[in-house]
Formats: C-alpha cells, sequence, structure tokens
C-alpha cells in the first residue's frame, strides 16, 4: 500500500539573491508580468524609498525604531545589514503562503539567503548573475537611482556576492530579462521534497 499522501503538494521556498543592479526587480517583474499568480515576498526595509517606491509594494518601509521590533517579536525570517540599511523578510506571510501549498520567491541579499539555508535545507537557492562585470557596472550606472559613492559601495559588496555564487543551487545568467524570466519561471515550478521548518526567527 502507498503511504499516506501529504496534506497538499509539496512546495518549497525560493531565494533569488545576486549583486545590486545585476537585475533581479527587473526579472522578478516579468516574471510576475506572465504568471501573477507567483507571490513574492515585500520585505521591511529602513532604506527610504526611491522615487516611484510604494509603502507595501516594492517594501514596507520601516523606522529603525520599528525594525527593532520586529526584531524583537521574532517577526522577521531573516534579516540583514547591507549597505547601511536594515531589510528583513516578515515571517508570518511568508508560512501562511507555504501552509497553504503555494510556492513563495524571495528577493533577498546574501546574508539572508545563507539564514534561509541554515534554517530551511529545503529552500532552493537562486543567484542570479550578470554577463560580466562591466555589464553590472554599467546597469548600476544606467538606472541612475543612487549617487556615485553608494554605487562604489554597491559595487565593492557585489564582489563579494559573485565570490559566493557557488553557495547557491542554481545560477542563472540574466543576459536577456526574458530569458532569464522564463529559466526562474521553470524553478520555481519544479517539484520539492519538503516545505519550511516551523519555529520563530533568531538572528
Ligand atoms: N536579507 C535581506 N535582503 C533583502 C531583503 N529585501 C531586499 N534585500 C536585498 O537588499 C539589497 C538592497 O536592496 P535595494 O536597496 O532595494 O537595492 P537594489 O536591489 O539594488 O534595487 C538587495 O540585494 C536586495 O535583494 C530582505 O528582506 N532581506
Ligand atoms: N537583461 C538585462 N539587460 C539589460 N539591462 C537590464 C537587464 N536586466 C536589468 N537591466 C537594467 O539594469 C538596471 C538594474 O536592474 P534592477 O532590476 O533594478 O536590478 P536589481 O534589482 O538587481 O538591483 C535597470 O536599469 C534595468 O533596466
Amino acid at each position: 500500500m502507498a503511504s499516506a499522501a501529504p496534506q497538499h503538494p509539496p512546495v518549497r521556498l525560493t531565494v533569488l539573491s545576486g549583486p545590486s543592479g545585476v537585475g533581479k526587480g527587473t526579472v522578478v517583474a516579468e516574471v510576475r508580468r506572465r504568471h501573477p499568480e507567483v507571490w513574492v515576498s515585500v520585505s521591511a526595509t529602513t532604506r527610504p524609498p526611491r522615487p516611484g517606491e510604494v509603502d507595501g509594494v516594492h517594501y514596507h518601509f520601516v523606522s529603525d525604531a520599528e525594525f527593532d521590533r520586529l526584531i524583537a517579536d521574532d517577526g522577521l525570517l531573516e534579516w540583514a545589514e547591507y549597505a547601511g540599511n536594515r531589510y528583513g523578510t516578515p515571517a508570518a506571510p511568508v508560512r501562511e503562503r507555504l501552509a497553504a501549498g503555494a510556492p513563495a520567491l524571495l528577493e533577498i541579499e546574501l546574508q539572508g539567503a545563507r539564514q534561509v539555508r541554515a534554517r530551511d535545507t529545503d529552500a532552493q537557492l537562486v543567484f542570479l548573475a550578470p554577463p560580466s562585470w562591466g555589464e553590472l557596472v554599467s546597469r548600476l550606472a544606467g538606472r541612475g537611482s543612487e549617487p556615485a559613492a553608494v554605487q562604489e559601495r554597491r559595487l565593492a559588496i557585489a564582489q563579494a556576492e559573485l565570490d559566493a555564487a557557488g553557495e547557491f543551487d542554481v545560477v542563472v545568467v540574466n543576459d536577456d530579462v526574458v530569458r532569464a524570466a522564463d529559466e526562474l519561471v521553470g524553478l520555481l515550478t519544479a517539484p520539492s521534497s519538503g516545505s519550511l521548518r516551523s519555529g520563530g526567527a533568531s538572528e
């Protein structure tokens, strides 16, 4: 006899990381344009909004005190400091999503990806890589959302992030947005064998 079926088809948490300016936001937007059913976590951050960013849509923009409170209340699945600001994944929506049997996507940086890996060995870690270093530099500069000094800081972090690409399960090269989005969609719908363990955030 077959063993008891799971309550819902196994789903997995997918993490997308990659250096600033590689095109994470652009590729995720393309995935959602074609697959509106793909659920993407909205992070909390102490970074100020860029022009056009909407609170609750792109990020939950919070004060330092509010971020402290999220940590103290065990409300974050993971969090990290990046280029002088803090970023974290609200835990409850991710747990609800996975409990409902639906896949969840986090777009977070390297330290956060490592925390997710430590907590959930079944999570799928995807690294979005630039076709070349020169292309990364020109994309970040071309976006024009940060002053030169901030771009320099992000590029210094990017060097270390590229060195860590081998820690990820899959590397997707963002040479072309549509092609990279296709690859990501394939990974999001790939079968898995488990789901997020229960338990609170502890970092
Ligand atoms: N650990 C962690 N990193 C995050 C989270 N949200 C966003 N990030 C990452 O923080 C970094 C900076 O994000 P942002 O300031 O929006 O810049 P951008 O990614 O260059 O547009 C990026 O690598 C994001 O992937 C989060 O909830 N947790
Ligand atoms: N495949 C690509 N080819 C050319 N330009 C791209 C590509 N993907 C993204 N870009 C551009 O690179 C810049 C950075 O993309 P963005 O999505 O903001 O990166 P990230 O979220 O990783 O910081 C944007 O100006 C975007 O239009």
